[in-house]
């Protein structure tokens, strides 16, 4: 579909106030739309549902998602343009919300040599007023910005309207072939990827490794960890390292994984339970769908071996696989009431400074007001 009519017809679906998701996957050209047909809320029982998924960072609460079958499906090349770069919006937040985050993160720190804890994510929520309401527009900003994010823009009328650029993967899976990564460790990208890190990142992304191989133990045949190597996010460079293997059984096992997984300690910390209660007893909002998760899950997928679409006999050939491309909600907004509210966080260590882990959460606003 021609690209004008394509974010044409979703502004229409959005007029109307029908949910939808529209999305581009790390890399990719093609943006892909689902358009539902009505407003209905659908919940996430069991994770063999087909769909798109958004889920919340506590697993208590409820997980949505748009159902294939009851939405249409549209796709279309994104033309990147020579854009104009836009300067960042200035620092929006305030002397008392930078002293509130100072003592929450030093709070997290004497949680950690008390031994409570070995690590915990920290993260606020920053609201900027906004000079652009249109979140197609903005979206499109997200598509030429962050070329190698997973970006997507997803509305529910019951829910809210959310936007955002991730790095994170949490888990794919084809058939019994799984992958996930673990990506922790933060600093300013300067122009190149060829840099030190200190030990506190080290023990932040090795803490991370260390609990998804452990988590996958039960459910993986086989786990292949990558060596550890820095990757770009828009101006900010991470450690990641890629996990990938085998399930032991494709449709029983894709639930448990999922759940041992998430929340793994890139957005919560270690022991996963102990992190969990200190983020909801101190982080003093909400975070919603914030470090949740969302993206494809048991999607239908057609791959011919022929490219030649008239060749009707080769469509024997043609293979279905379902699969599942889920990602971990970072960098991103919730639009309401005119603003944008940007959730930003950290990983806490024993070796973290309060000021300095402020000022993280301050760099990584950027890569969302870059775009506003
Ligand atoms: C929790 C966030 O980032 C995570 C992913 C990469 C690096 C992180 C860090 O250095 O703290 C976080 O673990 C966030 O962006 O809000």
């Amino acid at each position: 579909m021609h690209s004008t009519h394509f974010f044409e017809k979703i502004q229409q679906h959005f007029n109307r106030a029908l949910p939808f998701v529209v999305y581009r996957k790390p890399n990719r050209l093609e943006v892909h739309a689902m358009l539902q047909k009505d407003e209905k809320l659908h919940v996430i029982e069991d994770y063999s549902e087909s769909g798109f998924v958004f889920s919340p960072f506590d697993a208590k609460e409820q997980a949505v998602y748009l159902p294939v079958a009851n939405s249409e499906m549209i796709s279309s090349d994104f033309i990147f343009t020579d854009e104009e770069e836009k300067s960042a919006a200035e620092n929006s937040a305030t002397p008392k919300e930078k002293e509130a985050h100072i003592q929450l993160v030093q709070k997290g720190i004497d949680a950690i040599h008390n031994k409570a804890l070995q690590k915990v994510v920290l993260s606020r929520c920053e609201a900027q007023a906004l000079s652009e309401e249109n979140p197609l527009k903005i979206f499109k900003h997200l598509l030429q910005k962050y070329a190698t994010a997973f970006v997507y823009c997803w509305y529910h009328p019951q829910v809210g309207l959310w936007l955002g650029a991730t790095p994170e993967t949490l888990l794919k899976v084809q058939a019994n072939r799984f992958s996930t990564m673990a990506l922790a460790g933060t600093q300013i990208y300067t122009g190149t990827k060829d840099v030190v890190w200190q030990d506190k990142e080290k023990e932040e992304q090795q803490i991370v490794t260390d609990f998804v191989v452990n988590s996958l133990q039960f459910t993986a045949n086989s786990i292949n960890v990558s060596k550890v190597e820095t990757v770009r996010a828009g101006s900010l460079l991470h450690l990641k390292t890629a996990i990938s293997g085998t399930l032991k059984k494709e449709d029983a096992t894709f639930k448990e994984v999922l759940s041992s997984l998430h929340p793994t300690p890139a957005v919560c910390g270690f022991p996963k339970e102990n992190a969990k209660q200190f983020i909801i007893n101190n982080e003093n909002y909400k975070r919603g769908f914030y470090a949740g998760f969302l993206g494809e899950l048991n999607i239908k997928e057609t791959k011919s071996r022929n490219t030649n679409r008239r060749n009707v006999e080769n469509n024997a050939y043609a293979s279905v696989k379902t699969v599942s491309n889920l990602f971990v909600n970072l960098r991103c907004m919730q639009l309401k009431n005119k603003q944008a509210l940007i959730y930003v966080g950290g990983g806490i260590t024993k070796d973290s400074i309060a000021e300095n882990e402020w000022q993280e959460t301050v760099n990584k606003t950027q890569t969302i007001k870059a775009v506003l």
